[in-house]
Formats: C-alpha cells, structure tokens, sequence
C-alpha cells in the first residue's frame, strides 16, 4: 500500500516547513473515491426528477413540466460519463442499506414530490462541489442546474394548486367549533378537497396553532388550505393561499407577499367588485351571499340574480357563498353556479362526510 511522504522545506523565511506530498496511486485513490460520490450523486438526481417527471406526465398532464424534467435528466446523462460509471462499487457501498423511517412512508404527493426535491437539489449540490474537483465546468454548471430545479419546483407546486383550485366545486369556510379538526377531517373523508380557515376571535397564538394543523391535515388528505383574511399568518402556516374581503388588504400587496404559486381569492357582492378583484389578479373569487345568514350577519344578501351575473360574466373560478345549504343547493345550481363555498352546512352538520358527499355529488351532477 503506497504512504505519503513528508519532506521538508525551506519557506520564504527560510524556516523549515513539512510539505507532505501524495504519491502517485494515492492520487488515484481520492481521483475513485470522487469519482464513486459523483456517479453516486449523478444516479441520485436522475432517480428523483425521474419520480417527480412521472408526476408532471401522469398527474398532471403538463408538458412543459415535463419538457423541463427531461431537459434537465438529459443534462445529467452527458455529465455522467464512462469513467464516472466504471467507479461504481455498489457491494462495497455502506450507504445503500441506510433508510431514514420517513422514506418509508409519505402522506401525500405533495410530500412525495417535496421529498424528490430535496433529493435531487441535495444531490446536485454534492455534484456542484465535488464536480469542481473532475471537471472545470461542472461546478458552475451544476449551480445551474440547481436553481432550475428550484424554479421547476416553485413552478409545479403553483400549478398543482390552481389545477386543485378548477376542481374544486365545494369549498369548507370554517367557523370556531369544539371539534373542528375532526369536523374537517370528516368533510375531506367525504371528498372536500378545499378549505378556509376563518376565525374572526381567536388570538394569534390559537390560531397558528389551529392553522398549522388544520394545514397538516388538508395536506395529508390532498386537499388546498387557504387562510382567511391573514398573508402573514397564510405565510407562517405554509398554506396555498389566501381569502380577502373588500376591507382586507388589497390584492396586489398580497401578491408582493404570496408570489404568483399561491392562490388569492377576493369577496365579492356585486358585479363592479368582481370585474375589480378579476382585473387586479384574484384567483378565484366569493359571490354572495345568496341568502341572508347568522354566519355574516348584517351584510345583504346579493341574491340568485348576481350568481346568474357570474355564471355569465367570472373569467374565473367562483363560488356562491352564504346561506347554502343541501335544500336549496339546487337553486343556486339553476342560477348558474358551478362551485358553492358553505359554514354551517358541514361545521354545524350532524354526520359532515354525509353532507359532504352529498354536497359534492350535487356540484358534480351539473357537469354531466
Ligand atoms: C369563499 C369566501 N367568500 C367570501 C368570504 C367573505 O370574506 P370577507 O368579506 O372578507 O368576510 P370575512 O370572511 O372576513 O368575515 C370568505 N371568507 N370566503
Ligand atoms: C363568510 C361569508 N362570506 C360571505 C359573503 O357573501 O362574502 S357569506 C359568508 C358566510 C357563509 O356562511 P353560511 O354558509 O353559514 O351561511
Ligand atoms: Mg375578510
């Protein structure tokens, strides 16, 4: 086995220094061991963006995501070259045995593919370090490379959003209740697949508390979380958006705050304000109410006739809210309203998945 040597040395200061210098085959070793991290990183990388391509191709439909994630295995595959692959020794690889608990186990696509994120972004990483060391492009390239897939990112989750948003045809507004985690978990067990939390009272400390699990528990059943009123506190929790009213903050602040991935939706009771809130960039937009009702007292109804007016005039998702319930959901459908947003109707409901499915069921009946 070959040994480094010592030698010494006269520095600028004519004192005597130890330089040690590296023979020949241990060169050669380190050049292997290099070579093993970066073939072990290249294979890495292309594993996680093939999980996350299948995702952009089968759940999502989208070509330009996926044009993306074979653009950047593509790259992978020209940096992983011959030499780099004949340094693989996978028997004497103590790291393939290794398993984290949590890859076990993902509670939703959206873990899923934020775990093949951070695969690939830690794997390109190790490449942009280490490749430094094979290649002089391959650090910079790598850099590259990382911060598409950070874009890649922040591009597929935007999207998953609003394609979750047009699918959506109920909506949950949550009111205080004693149960209200298990109340939502019973209306996503019966298909919900958007919520709003809305708490008028609480302090902040009980509301980040019921926000961050509320958040938890929408994500685990695949469902959008959306915070009423509050971008900080949307922020804080890492939901998918926010709800405004007229005297909530304006929609372009909000904006600046949220990014274009999260979704803003904007209140609405007549047709001035919906071309408004539409012109200044919400995504989906309240109509109503309806119907009069205790849960926002004092404010008018805006009647069937203003659903009519978005069924002919919204660019954009809406739903009719206020006063909506299973005995006169068929009404609001006649005016012309393809999503309906409810309080009472599942938070107050003596079995919420029942109401729900059926809620769901009545919202889905229009489109056939
Ligand atoms: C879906 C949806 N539509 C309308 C509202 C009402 O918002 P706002 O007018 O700001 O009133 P508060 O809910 O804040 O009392 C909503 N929350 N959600
Ligand atoms: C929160 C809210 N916003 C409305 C609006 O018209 O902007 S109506 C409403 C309350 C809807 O509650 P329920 O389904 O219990 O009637
Ligand atoms: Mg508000």
């Amino acid at each position: 086995m070959s040994k480094s040597v010592d030698i010494t040395s006269l520095n600028e200061s004519n004192n005597r220094v130890v330089v040690m210098v590296e023979s020949h085959s241990q060169k050669a070793q380190m050049q292997q061991v290099v070579y093993r991290i970066l073939d072990a990183n290249l294979d890495r990388a292309r594993e996680g963006l093939r999980i996350i391509e299948e995702w952009c191709r089968f759940g999502l439909n989208n070509a330009q995501l996926l044009g993306e994630c074979k653009y950047l295995r593509q790259e992978l595959a020209h940096w992983h070259t011959a030499e780099l692959r004949a340094a693989r020794d996978t028997p004497g690889d103590p790291g393939t045995e290794l398993t984290h608990p949590q890859e076990e186990q993902r509670s939703s696509i959206k873990a899923l593919l934020q775990a093949n994120f951070c695969r690939v972004q830690e794997a390109m990483r190790v490449l942009e370090e280490y490749g430094k060391l094979y290649h002089p492009n391959m650090g910079k390239a790598f850099k590259q490379m990382r911060y598409r897939v950070y874009t890649l990112e922040t591009s597929l989750m935007g999207y998953q959003r609003h394609q979750l948003l047009w699918r959506s045809h109920l909506y949950l507004v949550t009111s205080p209740s004693e149960t209200l985690l298990k109340t939502v978990e019973a209306a996503l067990k019966g298909g919900l697949t958007l919520v709003q939390y809305r708490d008028k009272m609480a302090d902040d400390t009980v509301r980040l508390e019921q926000a961050t699990k509320l958040r938890q528990l929408c994500h685990s059943y695949g469902a959008l979380f959306i915070v009423n009123d509050r971008v900080d506190l949307a922020l804080a929790v890492d939901a998918d958006g926010v709800h405004l009213g007229q005297q909530d903050m304006p929609i372009a602040m909000a904006r600046q705050l949220l990014g274009h991935q999260r979704l803003i939706g904007k209140s609405t009771t007549n047709a001035e304000e919906m071309q408004k809130a539409i012109a200044e960039g919400a995504d989906y937009i309240g109509v109503g109410p309806v119907y009069e009702t205790p849960t926002k007292a004092n404010k008018p109804a805006a009647g069937l006739n203003y659903v009519s007016y978005a069924a002919q005039n919204s660019s954009i998702p809406w739903f009719a809210i206020g006063g909506i319930d299973a005995n006169n959901i068929n009404d609001v459908i006649e005016a012309g309203a393809e999503r309906v947003a409810v309080v009472r109707a599942i938070i107050e409901a003596e079995q919420p998945t029942l109401v729900t499915q059926y809620l769901v069921s009545q919202m889905h009946r229009i489109k056939l």
